[in-house]
C-alpha cells in the first residue's frame, strides 16, 4: 500500500482529552474495523479529532468514508474495535443516540425542504410553540433563525425566503448552521462542497474556518476537492480500501502529494 502508515499518537493533535477548551479531543476511533458480507469496508481504523479542528478525510470511490461516517452517526456498528467520546469509551447506539451526545451530520442532499421558509427549515423537527395547542412561534423563530445565522456569519436575504430559491451555496450553509446549534459537539460533513461553484465554494470554506475558530467544534469533512482540504484542514487522513494509509498535518503536505498517492495505485505502467 502507498503512503505512510496512521500511527493515531504520533500524527496531529495531543491524545489527551482534558474535557474542556480548544484542543481537546472530541473523538478517537481505535482499530474499528466493518464488514458488509464479505467486503471489508473499514480494516483496523484509527482516527482522531479535538476541538477547533478540521479533519480532512480523502479517499477514491469505495474506500470507506461513507461507512466510516455512518460509524460515527451511530448509522452502523463497528464489528470490531472502540470508539472514545470525549475521552470516554462510548457504543453510539443509534443516529439518536449519537445526536444526544452533540454529534451532528450535514450529507450530500441536505434534508432540507424546499417549498418551506430559512426559518422553518432552521426549526425542522423542534419548532417551537405555545399554548395547548400547537401555535407555531413564528416571530420567536425567525429571531432565532436570524441569531443562528448570525452567528455563523451566514448572509440569507431574508429568514423567509423559500429555501428551494435560494442557491446551492446558501443551501449548504443552512444546513451547516442547523446543525451547529449550541449543543454540537462533532460535525461531520459528507462531501459539502462537491457541485458547488468557485464562488459557493469559498463561501462555504469560509463558515469552516468561523466554526474553527469557535473552538468548540471538532469537524470531518469528506471532500474530493485536494486543494481545498489542504486550504481548510489542520489534518488530512487517506482512507484506501478500507485503510487509512496516510495521516499528515496539512501544513506538512500538498496536494501534488495528495494527488499522486491517491493515483498512484492506479498508474499503468509504460
Ligand atoms: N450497506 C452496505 N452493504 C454492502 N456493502 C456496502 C454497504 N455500504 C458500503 N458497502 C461497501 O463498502 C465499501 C465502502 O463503501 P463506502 O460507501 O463507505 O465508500 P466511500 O469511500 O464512501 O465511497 P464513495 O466516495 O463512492 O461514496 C464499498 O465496497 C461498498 O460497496
Amino acid at each position: 500500500m502507498t503512503g505512510e502508515a496512521a500511527d493515531p499518537n504520533t500524527a496531529g493533535t495531543p491524545a489527551a482529552a482534558d474535557g474542556a477548551g480548544a484542543g481537546a479531543e472530541v473523538i478517537r476511533v481505535e482499530r474499528v474495523s466493518k464488514r458488509f458480507g464479505p467486503v471489508t469496508a473499514l480494516r483496523d481504523i484509527n482516527l482522531h479529532v479535538a476541538r477547533g479542528e478540521i479533519l480532512g478525510l480523502i479517499g477514491d470511490n469505495g474506500a470507506g468514508k461513507s461507512t466510516l461516517i455512518k460509524i460515527l452517526t451511530g448509522f452502523h456498528r463497528p464489528d470490531s474495535g472502540r470508539i472514545l467520546f470525549e475521552g470516554t469509551e462510548t457504543r453510539l447506539r443509534s443516529v439518536a443516540h449519537a445526536r444526544s451526545l452533540g454529534i451532528e451530520t450535514v450529507y450530500q442532499d441536505l434534508a432540507l425542504i424546499d417549498g418551506l421558509p430559512v426559518y422553518l427549515n432552521l426549526h425542522l423537527n423542534k419548532e417551537l410553540t405555545h399554548g395547548p395547542l400547537p401555535f407555531l412561534r413564528r416571530r420567536e423563530m425567525r429571531r432565532r433563525a436570524r441569531e443562528a445565522l448570525d452567528s455563523v456569519g451566514i448572509e440569507i436575504p431574508s429568514v423567509t425566503a423559500e429555501v428551494g430559491q435560494l442557491s446551492g451555496g446558501q443551501r449548504q450553509a443552512i444546513a451547516v448552521a442547523r446543525s451547529v446549534h449550541s449543543d454540537a459537539k462533532l460535525l461531520l460533513l459528507d462531501e459539502p462542497l462537491a457541485a458547488m461553484g468557485a464562488r459557493e465554494g469559498t463561501q462555504i470554506l469560509r463558515l469552516l474556518r468561523r466554526l474553527k475558530q469557535r473552538g468548540d467544534l471538532a469537524i470531518i469533512l469528506i471532500a474530493h476537492n485536494y486543494s481545498q482540504v489542504v486550504d481548510v484542514c489542520d489534518r488530512v487522513n487517506l482512507l484506501q480500501h478500507g485503510e487509512i494509509t496516510f495521516d499528515r498535518r496539512s501544513a506538512d503536505t500538498s496536494v501534488a502529494e495528495l494527488l499522486e498517492l491517491v493515483h498512484a495505485e492506479y498508474r499503468v505502467e509504460a
